[in-house]
């Protein structure tokens, strides 16, 4: 356990995921990004579905940090959100499983830190993460027993819209003992260097590499603006 841990440490870490309604929902296609980010020098890789588990397992062997996004009716947590994909995960075996670990109603009416007693009763040996998205959830995700926070959901609660996932990380960094990873909305090298400063032990960074459509979009409406800067001149 300590070893990915060292490993991973002060490391990129290259989330390849694509959902359903993108143009690069492919298990292959997120294959060879993660083949990409391992001749990158990335240090390990964050996917979502066993499907793309198994998929990236035969192009690298840099430790995987696993979810499964799954939607039950209205509930608005879905990265790993019940036993079933805890149970997936571990059936096919990831480094680290991740889950949603935010103060929100989960499917079937667990909050996470019941249901994450039962997880670390089933499963004592193995690595988790906590998806978080403030330093509240952080803490109680520590309390409950987790060996990883991150800043995954800074920005995508309602109670933390507009939420700066570097100025988060550096409240979690001085709130817990267990190792964090910075992750969601790194989008500059400077940004993830600032993020090891501030005392992450880890970056993972999705969009930024393995979105080009996000990536297109930014160039678009970087282009956009400055020809709205030229016009208003
Ligand atoms: C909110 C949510 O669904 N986040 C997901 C979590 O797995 C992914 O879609 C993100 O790409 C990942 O967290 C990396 O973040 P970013 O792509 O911003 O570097």
């Amino acid at each position: 356990m300590l070893d990915i841990l060292q490993v991973l440490h002060k490391q990129l870490i290259v989330s390849c995921q694509a959902l359903k309604d993108e143009p690069l929902y492919d298990s292959y296609i997120m294959s060879k990004m993660a083949l990409a980010a391992t001749y990158g020098g990335a240090k390990g890789i964050r996917a979502n579905t066993v499907q793309d588990i198994q998929a990236i397992k035969k192009e690298t062997v840099l430790p995987i940090i696993g979810i499964i996004k799954r939607n039950y009716s209205t509930c608005a947590v879905f990265i790993t959100p019940t036993m079933q994909e805890i149970d997936e995960l571990y059936e096919e075996g990831v480094e680290i499983i991740a889950l949603d670990a935010t103060n929100r109603p989960r499917p079937f009416e667990d909050s996470f830190i019941p249901f994450f007693k039962k997880v670390r009763a089933k499963y004592p040996t193995q690595l988790f993460m906590a998806d978080t998205s403030t330093v509240e959830e952080a803490i109680m995700a520590e309390k409950a027993g987790v060996d990883i926070v991150a800043t995954t959901l800074v920005g995508y609660t309602p109670y933390t819209k507009n939420h700066d996932p570097l100025q988060v990380l550096q409240k979690v960094v001085q709130a817990v003992r267990i190792p964090v990873i910075a992750e969601g909305n790194i989008d500059t090298p400077e940004k993830a260097q600032e993020a090891i400063k501030i005392g992450a032990h880890a970056v993972v960074v999705g969009g930024a590499i393995t979105r080009p459509q996000q990536i297109t979009e930014k160039f678009v409406q970087q282009l956009f603006k400055k020809f709205e800067d030229e016009v208003t001149i």
